[in-house]
C-alpha cells in the first residue's frame, strides 16, 4: 500500500470547514483539461440536447430498451443515449465568504432556463447550457433525482450506467456522491439513494445486488473492501469491451444497513490528504461498482407460448433470462492546481497522477466529442476502468461541480469546458441479457434430485405395499393352513374316535368271537385230544401191533428156526405143533 501524503480518510478527520487560504495566481500548464479555445462561442448543444432529452431524463417508461419487446439479447444495435451533463454550484464557504467578500461569483445560474454563465470580467459572460443546472440551494434530493435516477433506474431495467462527479478539488464532488447522511438524512449522497432505490426495486429471491468498491490511487487499483489486495488488473473482453475486476471483493448486498457499513469500511481505507484546499481531499479517485443481475419475470419470452405449444415440460427447460448491468459510480479526484494546493513532496506526486489521469480522461472525450477516430484509451488505468461509460453501451450522467469564488475562474472555466464536451459524447446503449443456463441446469439438477426423491418415495411405498400384501397373504396363508390343519385334526379326532370306537366295538365283537371261538375251540381242542389220544391209542395199538407182529415174525423167524433146528433135531423126535403155537402165543 502506498503511503506518504497520503492519509486514510480514517486517520485525517473530515471537516466541513476550508481553513486554508489560497493564492490567485494560476499555472496553467497544471490543469489537466484543455479549455474551449474560444469560450466566446456560443456552447449551446441544442440539437443533441432535443435529441438526448427523452431517452435520458425519462423515468423508466421512457428507457428506449424497456419499451415493449425491444432490447433483447440479440439486439446488438443498441440505442443512442448521450452523456447527460449537469453542474453543481457548491456554495460559499467560510473562507470564501471572506476573502471573497467584496467580489461577484465568478458564475451566475439560470436553472430554469438550465443555463450558467461565466464571467469573464465585469462586462462580458460567457453561456453555456447544461442538461441540469444545480444552484447552491439545490438539496441533495434533488440531485440525486436529475443526475442519478435515470441512470439508476436505467440500470434495473439492464443497461449499464455511469454516475460521475468531476471538478476542481474542494467544490463538492464527495459532498455529492459519497456523503452517508448518517447525523442528517437529507444529506445522502448519490450512493446512498441510488442503493436504496436499488434495493427497493430488486426481489432479493430471483435477483441479486452485489458491489465493489475500489481506489485509483497513482495509477494502481486498491481494493478498498480489502486494503491488502492494492494491485487489482484490469481484464478487458477483446470482443465485448467489458471491463472486470477478477481480483476485486465483489459483496453481495442484502439491505441498507449492511450496504453502510461497507461503505464506512471502504471510505476509511480511502486516501485523503489535508490540501490548502481541502481539509480532508481525496487523492484517489474512488469507484463504486454495483453489479444488479435480475431475471426477467413478466415477459413471455417463448413466442410458441403464445400460440399455445408449450409444454409445461418445455416451459421447466427454458432458461431465465437475466439482466445484468453494471452501475459505476465514481467520485474522481479534484483536478487541481498544485500551486493553488500546495501540494508538497508525496501529495504532488499524487497530484501529478491525479491531473495525469484526468488529463487522459480528458482527451479521450475531446476525441470522442470531435469523432477522432482513435481514443487513447489506454493511456491511463481511469480511462481504461471507464472505457464503457464514456464512447460505451452504459448509460451516462457526469456532475460537474464548480465553486462559486472568482479567484478560481480558471479551474471552473476549465471543468465547464470538460462538461461541455461530455456532453457531445454518444453512448450505444445496449441491454445486457443473457440466458441464465447456469441457474437452469441448477433448477433441472434439484428437479432431478426431487424426482429421484420422488421415485424412490414412490418405490419405498411400493416396496413397503408389497411387503404389506405378502405379510397379508402369508397371514391369510397361515391362517388357512391353520384352519386347515384345525379341520384336518378335528376330522383325523373324530375319525380316530370312530375308528377307535369301531376298532372297540371289532374288539368287542372279536372278543365275542374269540368267546365263542374259544369255546369252539375247546370243544375242538377236547375233540382234538379225543383224537389224538384215539390217534395216539391208534398209534399205539399200530405200534404194538407192530411190534406184535415184529414179535410175531420174531417169533414166526424163531419159531420157523426153532422148528428148522427141531426138526433137525428131531429126525426122531417131532413135537406136536400146538406146543409151538403155546409157545407162540406166549
Ligand atoms: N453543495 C454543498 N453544500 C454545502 N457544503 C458543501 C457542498 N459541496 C461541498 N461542500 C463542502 O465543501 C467541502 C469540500 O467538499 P468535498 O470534499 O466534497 O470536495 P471534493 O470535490 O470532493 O474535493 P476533493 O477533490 O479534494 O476530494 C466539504 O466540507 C463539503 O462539506
Amino acid at each position: 500500500m502506498a503511503s506518504g501524503g497520503g492519509n486514510y480518510r480514517n486517520v485525517t478527520h473530515r471537516n466541513s470547514l476550508k481553513g486554508t487560504t489560497t493564492t490567485a495566481a494560476a499555472v496553467a500548464t497544471d490543469r489537466p483539461l484543455s479549455v474551449n479555445s474560444n469560450p466566446s462561442k456560443p456552447a449551446l448543444k441544442n440539437k443533441s440536447l432535443s435529441t438526448v432529452g427523452g431517452a435520458s431524463s425519462g423515468p423508466r417508461k421512457s428507457c428506449p430498451g424497456s419499451l415493449g419487446g425491444g432490447g433483447t439479447a440479440k439486439d446488438d444495435a443498441g440505442v443512442p443515449g448521450r452523456v447527460r451533463v449537469a453542474v453543481r454550484l457548491r456554495p460559499r464557504n467560510a473562507e470564501e465568504s471572506v476573502a471573497d467578500a467584496d467580489f461577484a461569483d465568478c458564475v451566475e445560474l439560470q436553472p430554469e432556463f438550465k443555463r450558467l454563465k461565466l464571467r469573464r470580467n465585469n462586462w462580458d459572460t460567457d453561456t453555456y447550457e447544461f442538461d441540469e443546472v444545480l444552484t447552491e440551494f439545490a438539496s441533495q434530493k434533488r440531485v440525486y433525482e436529475v443526475v442519478a435516477k435515470p441512470v439508476v433506474e436505467s440500470v434495473l431495467d439492464g443497461y449499464n450506467g455511469t454516475v460521475m462527479a468531476y471538478g476542481q478539488t474542494g467544490t463538492g464532488k464527495t459532498y455529492t456522491i459519497g456523503r452517508l447522511g448518517e447525523e442528517d438524512t437529507a444529506d445522502r449522497g448519490i450512493i446512498v439513494r441510488a442503493m436504496e432505490d436499488i434495493l427497493a426495486d430488486v426481489s432479493l429471491e430471483t435477483d441479486s445486488v452485489s458491489v465493489s468498491f475500489l481506489q485509483l490511487y497513482m495509477e494502481s487499483l486498491h481494493d478498498l473492501l480489502d486494503p491488502t489486495n492494492d494491485n487489482i488488473s484490469i481484464v478487458e473482453d477483446p470482443k465485448s469491451g467489458d471491463v472486470s475486476l477478477p481480483g476485486a471483493t465483489l459483496v453481495e448486498i442484502r439491505d441498507q444497513q449492511s450496504f453502510l457499513e461497507l461503505l464506512r469500511l471502504g471510505e476509511a481505507h480511502r486516501y485523503a490528504a489535508n490540501t490548502r484546499l481541502n481539509t480532508e481531499s481525496s487523492r484517489s479517485h474512488a469507484l463504486l461498482m454495483v453489479h444488479v443481475k435480475r431475471s426477467v419475470k413478466g415477459r413471455d419470452l417463448d413466442h410458441s407460448s403464445q400460440n399455445g405449444n408449450t409444454t409445461n415440460m418445455a416451459k421447466t427447460l427454458r432458461p431465465t433470462l437475466i439482466r445484468k448491468a453494471k452501475l459505476v459510480i465514481v467520485d474522481l479526484a479534484g483536478s487541481e492546481r498544485i500551486d493553488k494546493s500546495g501540494s508538497e513532496a508525496h501529495t504532488l506526486e499524487e497530484a501529478k497522477s491525479i491531473n495525469l489521469s484526468l488529463s487522459a480522461l480528458g482527451k479521450c472525450i475531446n476525441a470522442l466529442a470531435e469523432n477522432s477516430a482513435h481514443v487513447p484509451v489506454r493511456d491511463s488505468k481511469l480511462t481504461r476502468l471507464l472505457r464503457d461509460s464514456f464512447g460505451g453501451t452504459a448509460r451516462t450522467s457526469l456532475v460537474i461541480t464548480i465553486g462559486p469564488s472568482p479567484r478560481h475562474r480558471g479551474e471552473t472555466a476549465s471543468t465547464i469546458m470538460f462538461g461541455q464536451r461530455a456532453m457531445k459524447v454518444e453512448n450505444m446503449l445496449k441491454l445486457k441479457e443473457e440466458f441464465d443456463y447456469k441457474s437452469l441446469s441448477r433448477k433441472l439438477d434439484i428437479q432431478l434430485d426431487q424426482l429421484i426423491m420422488e421415485h424412490e418415495r414412490k418405490q419405498k411405498a411400493f416396496e413397503d405395499e408389497i411387503e404389506r400384501l405378502t405379510m397379508y397373504a402369508q397371514n391369510q396363508i397361515s391362517e388357512a393352513e391353520q384352519n386347515y390343519a384345525n379341520a384336518m385334526e378335528k376330522e383325523r379326532l373324530k375319525y380316530q374316535k370312530e375308528y377307535m370306537e369301531s376298532i372297540k366295538k371289532l374288539e368287542e365283537k372279536w372278543m365275542m368271537n374269540q368267546q365263542k371261538q374259544g369255546e369252539r375251540k375247546d370243544q375242538m381242542a377236547s375233540t382234538a385230544d379225543e383224537v389224538a389220544e384215539l390217534k395216539r391209542l391208534h398209534n399205539k395199538e399200530i405200534s404194538l401191533r407192530k411190534a406184535a407182529e415184529e414179535e410175531v415174525n420174531n417169533l414166526k423167524t424163531l419159531f420157523a428156526a426153532t422148528y428148522f433146528a427141531y426138526r433137525l433135531l428131531s429126525h426122531t423126535a417131532i413135537l406136536p405143533l400146538s406146543r409151538h403155537q403155546q409157545i407162540l402165543r406166549s
